[in-house]
Protein backbone atom coordinates (compact mmCIF):
# COMPACT_ATOMS: atom_id res chain seq x y z
CA UNK A 1 0.00 0.00 0.00
CA UNK A 2 1.42 3.52 -0.76
CA UNK A 3 1.79 6.26 1.64
CA UNK A 4 0.98 9.80 0.56
CA UNK A 5 3.91 10.68 -1.56
CA UNK A 6 3.15 12.77 -4.36
CA UNK A 7 3.85 11.84 -8.04
CA UNK A 8 4.19 13.68 -11.22
CA UNK A 9 4.21 11.54 -14.54
CA UNK A 10 5.62 13.41 -17.82
CA UNK A 11 5.03 12.10 -20.49
CA UNK A 12 1.15 11.15 -22.08
CA UNK A 13 1.55 8.80 -24.33
CA UNK A 14 0.65 4.98 -23.49
CA UNK A 15 3.30 4.25 -20.95
CA UNK A 16 2.95 7.75 -19.10
CA UNK A 17 -0.82 7.43 -18.94
CA UNK A 18 -1.15 3.93 -18.10
CA UNK A 19 1.22 4.35 -15.02
CA UNK A 20 -0.32 7.52 -13.92
CA UNK A 21 -3.57 5.75 -14.08
CA UNK A 22 -2.18 2.59 -11.87
CA UNK A 23 -0.54 5.06 -8.96
CA UNK A 24 -3.75 7.12 -9.09
CA UNK A 25 -5.85 3.95 -8.66
CA UNK A 26 -3.29 2.93 -6.13
CA UNK A 27 -4.51 6.01 -4.16
CA UNK A 28 -0.94 8.17 -5.11
CA UNK A 29 -1.82 11.59 -5.46
CA UNK A 30 -0.62 11.99 -9.36
CA UNK A 31 -0.30 14.52 -11.83
CA UNK A 32 -0.17 13.70 -15.11
CA UNK A 33 1.89 16.13 -17.81
CA UNK A 34 1.66 15.98 -21.52
CA UNK A 35 3.03 18.17 -24.19
CA UNK A 36 -0.19 18.83 -25.76
CA UNK A 37 -2.41 20.65 -23.79
CA UNK A 38 -5.62 20.20 -25.51
CA UNK A 39 -5.33 16.42 -25.67
CA UNK A 40 -5.36 16.69 -21.91
CA UNK A 41 -8.48 18.45 -21.70
CA UNK A 42 -10.19 16.07 -23.58
CA UNK A 43 -8.38 13.40 -21.47
CA UNK A 44 -9.51 15.21 -18.37
CA UNK A 45 -13.45 15.53 -19.46
CA UNK A 46 -13.67 12.28 -20.90
CA UNK A 47 -11.42 10.50 -18.87
CA UNK A 48 -9.67 8.23 -21.92
CA UNK A 49 -6.54 8.58 -23.52
CA UNK A 50 -8.41 8.23 -27.00
CA UNK A 51 -5.19 8.25 -29.32
CA UNK A 52 -2.83 5.92 -27.22
CA UNK A 53 -4.86 3.59 -24.90
CA UNK A 54 -8.64 4.32 -26.57
CA UNK A 55 -10.15 1.72 -24.64
CA UNK A 56 -9.68 2.54 -20.84
CA UNK A 57 -11.14 4.31 -18.81
CA UNK A 58 -8.98 6.34 -16.51
CA UNK A 59 -9.53 6.88 -12.80
CA UNK A 60 -11.60 9.91 -11.69
CA UNK A 61 -8.77 10.85 -9.00
CA UNK A 62 -6.04 11.94 -11.58
CA UNK A 63 -5.01 15.07 -11.88
CA UNK A 64 -4.05 16.23 -15.47
CA UNK A 65 -1.74 18.90 -15.75
CA UNK A 66 -0.71 20.80 -18.68
CA UNK A 67 1.78 23.39 -17.38
CA UNK A 68 4.83 21.71 -16.47
CA UNK A 69 5.53 23.95 -13.62
CA UNK A 70 2.33 22.99 -11.75
CA UNK A 71 2.63 19.56 -12.28
CA UNK A 72 6.67 18.91 -10.42
CA UNK A 73 5.24 21.62 -8.16
CA UNK A 74 5.30 19.46 -4.73
CA UNK A 75 5.95 16.98 -5.73
CA UNK A 76 8.37 13.90 -3.90
CA UNK A 77 8.65 12.02 -7.29
CA UNK A 78 8.85 13.12 -10.74
CA UNK A 79 8.19 10.32 -12.92
CA UNK A 80 9.64 10.79 -16.94
CA UNK A 81 8.38 8.45 -19.43
CA UNK A 82 9.25 10.38 -22.81
CA UNK A 83 10.47 8.72 -25.74
CA UNK A 84 14.51 8.85 -25.34
CA UNK A 85 14.76 11.40 -27.90
CA UNK A 86 13.22 13.63 -25.57
CA UNK A 87 14.62 12.24 -22.49
CA UNK A 88 17.36 14.93 -22.14
CA UNK A 89 15.27 17.82 -23.43
CA UNK A 90 12.65 17.16 -20.27
CA UNK A 91 15.51 17.17 -18.01
CA UNK A 92 16.67 20.23 -18.96
CA UNK A 93 13.16 21.66 -18.97
CA UNK A 94 12.81 20.34 -15.31
CA UNK A 95 15.93 21.43 -13.61
CA UNK A 96 14.72 24.89 -12.85
CA UNK A 97 11.45 23.78 -11.98
CA UNK A 98 12.02 21.47 -9.21
CA UNK A 99 12.53 21.33 -4.75
CA UNK A 100 15.50 20.53 -4.05
CA UNK A 101 14.44 17.54 -2.35
CA UNK A 102 12.36 15.97 -5.38
CA UNK A 103 13.45 12.36 -6.73
CA UNK A 104 13.56 11.45 -10.37
CA UNK A 105 12.49 8.00 -11.75
CA UNK A 106 11.82 7.00 -15.46
CA UNK A 107 10.20 4.11 -17.29
CA UNK A 108 11.48 5.36 -20.58
CA UNK A 109 13.42 2.91 -22.29
CA UNK A 110 16.85 3.71 -24.23
CA UNK A 111 20.17 6.02 -24.44
CA UNK A 112 21.09 9.35 -25.31
CA UNK A 113 20.84 9.38 -29.75
CA UNK A 114 24.01 10.12 -30.74
CA UNK A 115 26.12 9.32 -27.51
CA UNK A 116 25.07 6.28 -26.42
CA UNK A 117 25.11 7.46 -22.56
CA UNK A 118 22.79 5.92 -20.22
CA UNK A 119 19.35 7.66 -19.28
CA UNK A 120 21.49 7.77 -15.55
CA UNK A 121 24.29 9.37 -16.55
CA UNK A 122 22.38 12.18 -18.00
CA UNK A 123 20.39 12.46 -14.95
CA UNK A 124 23.61 12.45 -12.66
CA UNK A 125 25.16 15.49 -15.11
CA UNK A 126 21.13 17.79 -15.65
CA UNK A 127 19.79 16.81 -12.01
CA UNK A 128 22.72 16.18 -9.63
CA UNK A 129 22.32 15.21 -5.96
CA UNK A 130 18.82 13.59 -6.35
CA UNK A 131 17.79 10.21 -5.28
CA UNK A 132 16.75 8.44 -8.99
CA UNK A 133 15.09 5.74 -10.22
CA UNK A 134 14.28 3.61 -13.09
CA UNK A 135 10.75 1.63 -13.82
CA UNK A 136 11.27 -1.06 -16.40
CA UNK A 137 9.99 -5.06 -17.08
CA UNK A 138 7.88 -6.33 -19.26
CA UNK A 139 4.76 -4.60 -19.22
CA UNK A 140 2.50 -3.51 -22.08
CA UNK A 141 0.79 -0.33 -21.14
CA UNK A 142 -2.35 -1.47 -22.83
CA UNK A 143 -1.81 -4.72 -20.15
CA UNK A 144 -1.14 -2.94 -17.00
CA UNK A 145 -4.19 -0.08 -17.92
CA UNK A 146 -6.80 -3.42 -17.44
CA UNK A 147 -5.38 -4.39 -14.38
CA UNK A 148 -4.01 -7.61 -16.37
CA UNK A 149 -1.69 -9.28 -14.03
CA UNK A 150 2.44 -7.93 -14.31
CA UNK A 151 5.72 -7.55 -12.96
CA UNK A 152 8.42 -5.00 -13.02
CA UNK A 153 11.58 -4.19 -11.48
CA UNK A 154 12.44 -0.86 -10.00
CA UNK A 155 16.27 -0.02 -9.78
CA UNK A 156 18.46 2.73 -7.68
CA UNK A 157 21.37 3.20 -6.10
CA UNK A 158 19.03 4.12 -3.02
CA UNK A 159 17.46 1.34 -1.54
CA UNK A 160 15.12 3.54 0.13
CA UNK A 161 13.60 5.51 -2.69
CA UNK A 162 13.27 2.38 -4.71
CA UNK A 163 10.93 0.67 -1.99
CA UNK A 164 8.90 3.84 -1.91
CA UNK A 165 8.53 3.78 -5.28
CA UNK A 166 7.82 0.34 -5.74
CA UNK A 167 5.03 1.01 -3.02
CA UNK A 168 3.30 3.52 -5.32
CA UNK A 169 2.58 1.25 -7.88
CA UNK A 170 2.83 -2.38 -6.78
CA UNK A 171 -0.80 -3.09 -6.50
CA UNK A 172 -3.23 -6.44 -6.33
CA UNK A 173 -2.92 -7.07 -10.26
CA UNK A 174 0.87 -5.46 -10.30
CA UNK A 175 4.01 -6.74 -8.92
CA UNK A 176 6.78 -3.99 -8.47
CA UNK A 177 10.06 -5.51 -7.49
CA UNK A 178 13.40 -3.76 -6.29
CA UNK A 179 16.52 -3.75 -6.66
CA UNK A 180 20.16 -1.58 -6.96
CA UNK A 181 21.62 -2.28 -10.92
CA UNK A 182 20.42 0.59 -12.29
CA UNK A 183 22.95 -0.10 -15.85
CA UNK A 184 22.02 -3.06 -15.60
CA UNK A 185 18.20 -2.76 -15.48
CA UNK A 186 18.04 -0.15 -17.98
CA UNK A 187 20.81 -2.31 -20.69
CA UNK A 188 18.04 -4.85 -20.39
CA UNK A 189 14.93 -2.55 -21.05
CA UNK A 190 16.83 -1.02 -24.09
CA UNK A 191 18.71 -4.07 -26.04
CA UNK A 192 15.78 -6.12 -25.66
CA UNK A 193 13.77 -3.28 -28.55
CA UNK A 194 16.51 -4.01 -30.81
CA UNK A 195 16.17 -7.66 -30.72
CA UNK A 196 12.53 -7.77 -30.54
CA UNK A 197 13.12 -5.80 -34.36
CA UNK A 198 15.12 -9.15 -35.14
CA UNK A 199 12.52 -11.80 -34.24
CA UNK A 200 10.37 -9.64 -35.80
CA UNK A 201 11.61 -9.78 -38.74
CA UNK A 202 12.19 -13.34 -38.58
CA UNK A 203 8.67 -14.18 -38.35
CA UNK A 204 7.34 -11.37 -41.11
CA UNK A 205 9.95 -13.62 -43.15
CA UNK A 206 8.25 -16.91 -41.86
CA UNK A 207 11.45 -18.23 -41.16
CA UNK A 208 9.17 -20.82 -38.51
CA UNK A 209 9.66 -21.32 -34.21
CA UNK A 210 12.67 -22.53 -34.05
CA UNK A 211 14.61 -19.33 -35.58
CA UNK A 212 12.62 -17.15 -33.20
CA UNK A 213 13.92 -19.53 -30.13
CA UNK A 214 17.09 -19.26 -31.83
CA UNK A 215 17.56 -15.67 -32.11
CA UNK A 216 15.69 -14.89 -28.28
CA UNK A 217 18.55 -17.41 -26.72
CA UNK A 218 21.24 -15.78 -28.90
CA UNK A 219 20.19 -12.24 -28.12
CA UNK A 220 20.50 -12.95 -24.60
CA UNK A 221 24.22 -13.81 -25.30
CA UNK A 222 24.31 -10.88 -26.52
CA UNK A 223 22.60 -8.74 -24.11
CA UNK A 224 25.15 -10.93 -21.54
CA UNK A 225 27.97 -10.09 -22.99
CA UNK A 226 27.57 -6.48 -23.39
CA UNK A 227 25.80 -6.20 -19.73
CA UNK A 228 29.16 -7.63 -18.43
CA UNK A 229 31.44 -5.69 -20.61
CA UNK A 230 29.91 -2.17 -19.12
CA UNK A 231 29.65 -3.43 -15.33
CA UNK A 232 26.30 -4.80 -15.47
CA UNK A 233 24.85 -7.61 -12.75
CA UNK A 234 24.20 -11.00 -15.13
CA UNK A 235 21.46 -11.97 -12.63
CA UNK A 236 19.58 -8.44 -13.44
CA UNK A 237 20.19 -9.47 -16.87
CA UNK A 238 18.13 -12.49 -16.12
CA UNK A 239 15.37 -10.81 -14.41
CA UNK A 240 12.58 -8.84 -15.48
CA UNK A 241 14.23 -6.31 -16.71
CA UNK A 242 16.24 -8.14 -19.53
CA UNK A 243 15.22 -12.18 -19.68
CA UNK A 244 11.44 -11.11 -19.01
CA UNK A 245 11.17 -8.04 -21.44
CA UNK A 246 13.08 -9.82 -23.90
CA UNK A 247 10.55 -12.81 -24.74
CA UNK A 248 7.56 -10.32 -23.90
CA UNK A 249 8.66 -8.11 -26.63
CA UNK A 250 10.24 -10.49 -29.01
CA UNK A 251 6.87 -12.82 -28.62
CA UNK A 252 4.03 -10.45 -28.15
CA UNK A 253 2.31 -8.73 -30.82
CA UNK A 254 1.87 -5.65 -28.80
CA UNK A 255 5.16 -4.65 -29.32
CA UNK A 256 5.94 -1.66 -31.25
CA UNK A 257 9.74 -3.07 -32.16
CA UNK A 258 8.22 -6.59 -33.21
CA UNK A 259 5.52 -5.22 -35.47
CA UNK A 260 8.52 -2.58 -37.17
CA UNK A 261 10.29 -6.25 -37.76
CA UNK A 262 7.53 -8.17 -38.67
CA UNK A 263 6.57 -5.31 -41.19
CA UNK A 264 10.14 -4.77 -42.42
CA UNK A 265 10.43 -8.75 -42.78
CA UNK A 266 7.09 -8.99 -45.41
CA UNK A 267 8.99 -6.21 -47.60
CA UNK A 268 7.42 -2.85 -46.32
CA UNK A 269 9.36 0.22 -45.98
CA UNK A 270 10.70 1.19 -42.94
CA UNK A 271 9.49 4.99 -43.42
CA UNK A 272 5.78 2.97 -43.89
CA UNK A 273 6.02 1.03 -40.95
CA UNK A 274 6.71 3.42 -38.52
CA UNK A 275 4.01 5.42 -39.69
CA UNK A 276 1.75 2.75 -39.67
CA UNK A 277 2.51 1.99 -36.34
CA UNK A 278 2.17 5.57 -35.45
CA UNK A 279 3.95 5.29 -31.40
CA UNK A 280 7.17 5.55 -30.62
CA UNK A 281 9.45 2.74 -31.84
CA UNK A 282 12.36 2.86 -29.66
CA UNK A 283 14.66 -0.08 -31.62
CA UNK A 284 15.23 3.39 -34.23
CA UNK A 285 17.50 5.47 -32.88
CA UNK A 286 18.19 2.34 -29.77
CA UNK A 287 19.99 0.19 -32.54
CA UNK A 288 22.62 2.78 -33.12
CA UNK A 289 23.57 3.03 -29.64
CA UNK A 290 23.67 -0.51 -29.31
CA UNK A 291 26.44 -1.03 -32.29
CA UNK A 292 28.46 2.11 -30.46
CA UNK A 293 28.12 0.53 -27.29
CA UNK A 294 29.54 -2.74 -28.45
CA UNK A 295 32.28 -0.99 -30.80
CA UNK A 296 33.47 1.02 -28.21
CA UNK A 297 34.02 -2.21 -26.16
CA UNK A 298 35.27 -4.51 -29.25
CA UNK A 299 32.26 -6.77 -28.98
CA UNK A 300 31.09 -8.36 -31.87
CA UNK A 301 26.93 -8.67 -31.88
CA UNK A 302 25.79 -10.19 -35.10
CA UNK A 303 22.43 -10.21 -34.22
CA UNK A 304 22.07 -6.31 -33.22
CA UNK A 305 24.82 -5.02 -35.36
CA UNK A 306 22.19 -7.08 -38.13
CA UNK A 307 19.66 -5.39 -37.10
CA UNK A 308 21.46 -1.79 -37.15
CA UNK A 309 22.24 -2.56 -41.07
CA UNK A 310 18.97 -3.38 -41.63
CA UNK A 311 17.11 -0.94 -40.13
CA UNK A 312 19.65 1.64 -42.23
CA UNK A 313 18.57 -0.36 -45.39
CA UNK A 314 22.30 -1.37 -45.42
CA UNK A 315 21.10 -4.98 -45.97
CA UNK A 316 17.81 -6.62 -46.93
CA UNK A 317 16.45 -8.88 -44.53
CA UNK A 318 17.38 -11.64 -46.61
CA UNK A 319 21.05 -10.83 -46.89
CA UNK A 320 21.03 -10.55 -42.95
CA UNK A 321 19.45 -13.64 -42.27
CA UNK A 322 22.33 -15.05 -44.85
CA UNK A 323 25.30 -13.33 -42.95
CA UNK A 324 24.17 -14.57 -39.46
CA UNK A 325 23.76 -18.51 -40.69
CA UNK A 326 26.75 -18.02 -42.43
CA UNK A 327 29.18 -17.10 -39.16
CA UNK A 328 31.61 -19.81 -38.35
CA UNK A 329 30.74 -22.70 -36.71
CA UNK A 330 31.86 -22.26 -32.66
CA UNK A 331 31.25 -23.47 -29.24
CA UNK A 332 27.94 -21.97 -27.68
CA UNK A 333 29.74 -20.32 -24.56
CA UNK A 334 33.41 -20.26 -25.50
CA UNK A 335 34.59 -18.63 -22.14
CA UNK A 336 31.70 -19.78 -19.27
CA UNK A 337 28.42 -18.79 -18.94
CA UNK A 338 28.57 -15.28 -17.30
CA UNK A 339 31.67 -14.16 -19.53
CA UNK A 340 34.15 -13.13 -20.20
CA UNK A 341 32.89 -14.06 -23.44
N1 LIG B 1 4.04 1.52 -24.23
C1 LIG B 1 4.58 0.57 -23.48
O1 LIG B 1 4.01 -0.53 -23.36
C2 LIG B 1 5.86 0.82 -22.77
C3 LIG B 1 6.70 1.87 -23.11
N2 LIG B 1 7.89 2.05 -22.45
C4 LIG B 1 8.78 3.15 -22.80
O2 LIG B 1 8.17 4.37 -22.42
C5 LIG B 1 8.66 5.43 -23.26
C6 LIG B 1 7.47 6.20 -23.81
O3 LIG B 1 6.78 5.30 -24.64
P1 LIG B 1 5.21 5.31 -24.89
O4 LIG B 1 4.47 6.05 -23.85
O5 LIG B 1 4.83 3.92 -25.14
O6 LIG B 1 5.18 6.11 -26.28
P2 LIG B 1 3.91 6.65 -27.08
O7 LIG B 1 4.29 6.68 -28.50
O8 LIG B 1 2.70 5.91 -26.67
O9 LIG B 1 3.75 8.14 -26.54
C7 LIG B 1 4.85 9.02 -26.60
C8 LIG B 1 4.47 10.25 -25.82
O10 LIG B 1 5.64 11.06 -25.70
C9 LIG B 1 5.29 12.38 -26.05
N3 LIG B 1 6.46 13.08 -26.53
C10 LIG B 1 7.14 12.87 -27.67
N4 LIG B 1 8.15 13.75 -27.77
C11 LIG B 1 8.08 14.53 -26.65
C12 LIG B 1 8.81 15.63 -26.19
N5 LIG B 1 9.83 16.13 -26.91
N6 LIG B 1 8.49 16.19 -25.01
C13 LIG B 1 7.46 15.70 -24.30
N7 LIG B 1 6.70 14.67 -24.70
C14 LIG B 1 7.02 14.09 -25.86
C15 LIG B 1 4.20 12.24 -27.08
O11 LIG B 1 3.44 13.43 -27.17
C16 LIG B 1 3.40 11.09 -26.50
O12 LIG B 1 2.50 11.55 -25.54
C17 LIG B 1 9.52 4.75 -24.34
O13 LIG B 1 10.88 4.86 -24.01
C18 LIG B 1 9.07 3.30 -24.28
O14 LIG B 1 10.10 2.40 -24.69
C19 LIG B 1 8.27 1.22 -21.46
C20 LIG B 1 7.46 0.18 -21.06
C21 LIG B 1 6.22 -0.10 -21.69
O1 LIG C 1 8.70 -2.02 -23.40
C1 LIG C 1 7.65 -2.54 -23.68
C2 LIG C 1 7.07 -3.64 -22.92
O2 LIG C 1 7.79 -3.93 -21.76
C3 LIG C 1 6.90 -2.08 -24.88
O3 LIG C 1 7.53 -2.57 -26.01
P1 LIG C 1 7.40 -1.83 -27.41
O4 LIG C 1 8.01 -0.46 -27.22
O5 LIG C 1 8.15 -2.68 -28.37
O6 LIG C 1 5.94 -1.74 -27.72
Amino acid sequence: MADMSTLAVLGAGSWGTALAALAARNRVPTKLWGRDAAALATMAQSRRNSRYLPDIELPAELDYQADLAAAVRGADTVLIVVPSHAFASMLDEIAPLLGTDTNIAWATKGFEPGTGRFLHELVAEKLPGRACAVVTGPSFAKEVALGMPSAVTVHSDDEAFAQQLASMLHAPNFRAYTGSDVLGAELGGAMKNVLAVATGVADGMELGLNARAGLITRGMNEMLRLGVALGARPETLMGLSGLGDLVLTCTGDLSRNRRLGLALGRGIAIDDAVRQIGQVVESVVTADEVARLAHKHGLDLPISQGVRAVLHGEVTPVEGLKALMSREQKPEYPQGLFGPF
